[in-house]
């Protein structure tokens, strides 16, 4: 490891985000803050950083850089950073280290503790016998069921697969692992069988100022047609979801992943000059949906830019930036 070469557990977790064996923007910042105390860990051995701070520090935030390079749309990932990062201080590297891992584990509890409180504020817009709508593989949105459950309600669901990467599968499989009766669907039927459903829940990867949600590809739609069918549908997103960059105006950069999760692999010849485009995320308008649901509570979209200046009113540093 040279001083600014990321240590390989770091390099393993970027990798693991950029494929998606690890995904979902909660798991994600939690990956990256605990790959920021691996890599404290290993700089604090290292013969370049060991007993120099300033390249210490130089390593620490080339891991962030080499973190938040992974994929754009989770505003939680480069909030799991800043967490971390702008908490690192110390005048020995045995200081250093010290302070990172505290902070990585403080994040890491933070979010769980974040995750159970939503839980109970989301569980509570759901009513017994209530069939509530999936989309994507969301916990936080999970955790609201699992919370309705654990107050005794009967909640069954309706879980669609989630086209191209089917994550709808593995929100199926955790449902029924609480006993929730589930019905798994094609995301094409998502409209028919919104009679049927009393909640729509999803989770998000990104929350803009404007209350605009930023989710998996596909939540928009599922949006209106819940608005047209008259069904409540609430986005469960912890306060990491929100985007401070929106703040001041920026928009959230929508992931473009690549054709082969669309088209059968090898057939790309076949098609000839067919163009596929297979963005990752799409934005649903704070006019479409109902709430946004945070362990401080529920709150309209469009008021959520009070909460947002209240937690990062100091605007997004990029503690990772060089020098
Ligand atoms: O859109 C996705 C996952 O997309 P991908 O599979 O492309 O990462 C999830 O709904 C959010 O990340 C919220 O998840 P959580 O509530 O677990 O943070």
């Amino acid at each position: 490891m040279t001083d600014t070469e990321p240590a390989p557990a770091v390099r393993e977790t970027a990798e693991a985000i950029a494929t998606m064996e690890t995904r979902g923007a909660a798991t994600i910042a939690a990956a990256a803050a605990e790959a920021l105390a691996e890599q404290a860990a290993a700089a604090a051995e290292a013969d370049a950083t060991a007993s120099d701070p300033e390249a210490f520090r130089a390593s620490l935030r080339a891991a962030g850089r080499t973190l938040r390079e992974t994929r754009p749309t989770a505003v939680s990932l480069p909030n799991a950073l800043r967490y971390v990062l702008q908490r690192m201080e110390g005048e020995t590297v045995d200081a250093l280290r010290d302070s990172v891992v505290d902070a990585s584990d403080a994040f890491v509890r933070q979010l769980d503790r974040a995750q159970d409180d939503l839980g109970e504020v989301g569980a509570n817009r759901l009513a017994d016998g209530d069939t509530v709508m999936t989309h994507c593989h969301s916990t936080d949105a999970l955790a609201c069921i699992e919370a309705a459950v654990e107050q005794g309600k009967s909640i069954s669901a309706v879980v669609k697969e989630t086209r191209p990467r089917q994550q709808g599968h593995i929100t199926a499989e955790a449902l029924r692992e609480m006993g929730v009766p589930v019905t798994l669907i094609v995301d094409s039927a998502a409209r028919r069988y919104l009679d049927e459903v009393d909640h729509v829940v999803v989770g998000a990867d990104s929350i803009a100022a404007d209350g605009g949600v930023i989710n998996k590809i596909g939540t928009s739609g599922l949006a209106v047609n819940a608005r047209e069918r008259g069904v409540p549908i609430m986005t469960a997103a912890q306060t990491i979801k929100l985007h401070p960059e929106t703040l001041t105006g920026h928009t959230v950069e929508i992931e473009m992943r690549d054709e082969d999760e669309v088209i059968e692999p090898g057939t790309r010849e076949a098609i000839g000059e067919i163009a596929v485009e297979n963005p990752a995320f799409d934005v649903t308008p704070p006019r479409y949906m109902d709430a946004i649901v945070t362990e401080h509570g529920q709150f309209p979209p469009e008021s959520i830019v009070t909460l947002m200046r209240e937690l990062f009113g100091e605007g997004a540093a990029e503690p990772w930036a060089e020098p």
